[in-house]
């Protein structure tokens, strides 16, 4: 079996003033659409990772961070069936802008024990326990 490729996605849990965290419900027509994740996305070619991130939060949250309000938390190493998916999750406390579904998609903000009650791709499960950890139950 050739080995799978390697994709690096760049993701956050934003963390809001009551210890919620944002999930984002990927869109129809999209690969694991309905699936609850972390916002976030890939990188484009030569972009830093943190770049990446703030990118995204701009594109799909309409939110503006910066880069020393990003904290890393931890990562998701996991093998889907065409590609390998490498994804370090930071965490976010602070943001100027307010958050808006700029690209349709829904948007939840979960207590950390709620977190399992959203269905997640199988790549986001592990990383639950560490923000019930960082948060609290
Ligand atoms: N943003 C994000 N992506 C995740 C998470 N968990 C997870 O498995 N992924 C996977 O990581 C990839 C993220 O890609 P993306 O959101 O930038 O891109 P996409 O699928 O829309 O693809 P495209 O940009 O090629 O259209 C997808 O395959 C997505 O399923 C997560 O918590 N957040």
């Amino acid at each position: 079996m050739p080995p799978l490729e390697l994709t690096l996605v760049v993701a956050v849990a934003l963390i809001d003033a009551d210890n919620r965290i944002l999930l984002a419900q990927r869109p129809e027509g999209k690969q694991l659409a309905g699936l609850w994740e972390f916002p976030g996305g890939k990188l484009e070619t030569g972009e830093r990772p943190e770049d990446a991130l703030i990118r995204e939060l701009r594109e799909e949250l309409g939110i503006t961070v910066k880069e020393a309000c990003l904290a890393p938390l931890t990562f998701a190493s996991h093998a889907y069936e065409t590609f390998h998916l490498l994804m370090p999750l930071y965490v976010c406390r602070r943001w100027e802008g307010f958050v808006q579904p700029l690209e349709g998609q829904g948007l939840a903000w979960v207590k950390p024990q709620d977190l399992r009650s959203y269905p997640m791709p199988k790549a986001d499960e592990p990383l639950i326990p560490y923000l019930v950890d960082l948060l609290g139950f």
